[in-house]
């Protein structure tokens, strides 16, 4: 029997992510060369990004269902097949006896008919128990090494993950009691939001009307679109950028430093790490009727290829490539607004990359930490006397957040920070947050994990 197209492109992908593709590059590829689609497209991306996003679950799972043969000694192959498998039964709602099969199968043609009765054995056991169930066998195995060693199985999340959001949790006001919420939060597909731009939200709502996508309101910005359902690509007002897609915590950063209340000057605006764009094409929009030139700078000349595509309808963006760093020293005190959207481990934005869990490391966050400082230091070089600073990571990582900001607070010249204005958003939605850092959380906001502090330069 011929395995299914589908499944078959799931497994494809795995495989190139285990060689270091990402699977959102790599699957649509893969999906045009089987030339798999409608519904059969759809439950390959659920299985391939679901399995990705669930492999350390159904790998302590596995663990337990193969005998006391070590997982390490288990043929790659075979282990991606059995994630399938396993995703089938426990994520997704496929019938067992066609999961099964569908999965024995698949070993069966793509390994051989060793491999089959290996996996139909393993599969077996697999199906012996609900969630629940092995939610309880987990905790029983991992007994041993620590509550974060079973939450991080159970959630699929590595340890080291689970005590950097802990640590964050608590420095933003939040108990550690969140964290299930928080790991459960990653879980789930990021939602796709869309800030209208050169055109009005109007004029974006009939356009995704027209390629029959399933909008509602944000969550968090009044401005933004969300799609419910359908594919902005099919949206011209996405094809032409007058609008974009783009998080809605990312939306907000944008409007933070675009609206906080700036006495004198207000015509130059800096956006020191521009590269992709979102947040250049979104500040563009807001200075559009405020005569107000904007600098985009960013280090790569691809990324900056990608930023001049993003303000492609707008005319008050002046490209520049380089590093932030030395800009700031050729033009000290010369911007009015500076947003520094520092690279950063990312592991606020886990929803986005279903495998990025898996190639992070605890220390991503300290080989970020001299650039990190450098940079902000940087943008408060380059800012006016009395000029605004907003500096922002999609990391809730403190080593990367506060404890940067604060470092910077007690070297150089900084008048105060500024409250984040909750006006911006929709009413209550902020409530949350006291003092003057903005963390923004996936369970709280559905947004990616966004930190914004705003500074004044003395
Ligand atoms: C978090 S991303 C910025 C995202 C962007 N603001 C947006 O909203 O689309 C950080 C960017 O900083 C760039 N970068 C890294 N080091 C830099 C440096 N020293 N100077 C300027 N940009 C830098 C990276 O290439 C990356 O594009």
């Amino acid at each position: 029997m011929q395995s299914d197209p589908a499944r078959v492109v799931a497994l494809d992908v795995l495989e190139q992510v285990r060689d270091g593709a990402y699977a959102n590059i790599a699957l649509p590829a893969t999906l045009r060369r089987a030339d798999v689609r409608g519904r059969g497209r759809g439950f390959a991306t659920n299985l391939t990004y679901g399995t990705l996003r669930m492999q350390g679950r159904w790998d302590a799972i596995i663990s337990q269902c193969v005998q006391g043969r070590p997982f390490d000694e288990i043929d790659p192959l075979v282990v991606d097949i059995l994630r399938l498998g396993a995703h089938q039964i426990l994520g997704l709602d496929v019938p067992i006896h066609a999961a099964m099969n569908e999965t024995v199968n698949l070993a069966r043609n793509e390994v051989g008919s060793g491999a089959s009765g290996f996996v139909n054995a393993v599969m077996h056991r697999i199906s012996e128990r609900t969630n629940e169930e092995w939610d309880q066998v987990l905790a029983e195995v991992l007994g041993d090494e620590g509550p974060h060693a079973i939450l991080g199985a159970q959630t699929s999340h590595p340890a080291w993950i689970l005590d950097v959001y802990e640590k964050s949790l608590e420095a933003s006001g939040r108990t550690t009691e969140d964290l299930g919420d928080l790991l459960a939060a990653n879980n789930e597909p990021a939602r796709v939001a869309i800030s209208a731009r050169a055109v009005s939200r109007e004029t974006v709502l009939a356009d995704a009307e027209e390629a029959r996508a399933v909008t509602t309101d944000g969550v968090l910005m009044p401005e933004a679109i969300v799609l419910e359902k359908g594919n902005p690509g099919r949206m011209r007002s996405i094809r032409d950028h007058s609008a974009g897609v783009q998080d809605e915590g990312s939306q907000l950063v944008a409007y933070l430093t675009a609206g906080a209340p700036l006495e004198g000057s207000d015509s130059e605006w800096l956006d020191m790490c521009a590269g992709p764009g979102g947040k250049t094409a979104t500040l563009a929009m807001l200075a559009a009727d405020r005569d107000v030139t904007i600098f985009a700078n960013e280090l790569h000349g691809h990324r900056l290829d990608l930023v001049a595509d993003a303000v492609d309808p707008f005319d008050n963006v002046v490209l520049r490539e380089g590093d932030g760093r030395t800009l700031a020293k050729e033009e000290p005190g010369r911007f009015d607004r500076v947003l520094v959207d520092v690279p950063c481990s990312g592991i606020g934005a886990l929803r986005r990359r279903p495998e990025a869990r898996w190639r992070k490391t605890v220390e991503d966050a300290e080989g970020m930490r001299e650039l990190q400082i450098g940079l902000l230091e940087a943008a408060l070089d380059a800012a006016r006397p009395g000029g605004l600073v907003c500096y922002s990571t999609c990391s809730p990582d403190v080593r990367e957040t506060r404890e940067i900001v604060d470092t910077v607070r007690d070297r150089v010249d900084v008048l105060d920070t500024v409250e984040i204005g909750k006006d911006m958003v929709v009413p209550g939605t902020l409530d949350s947050i006291t003092g003057p850092y903005m963390q923004l959380w996936p369970d709280m906001h559905d947004t990616d994990a966004m930190f914004a502090a705003l500074l004044i330069k003395k």
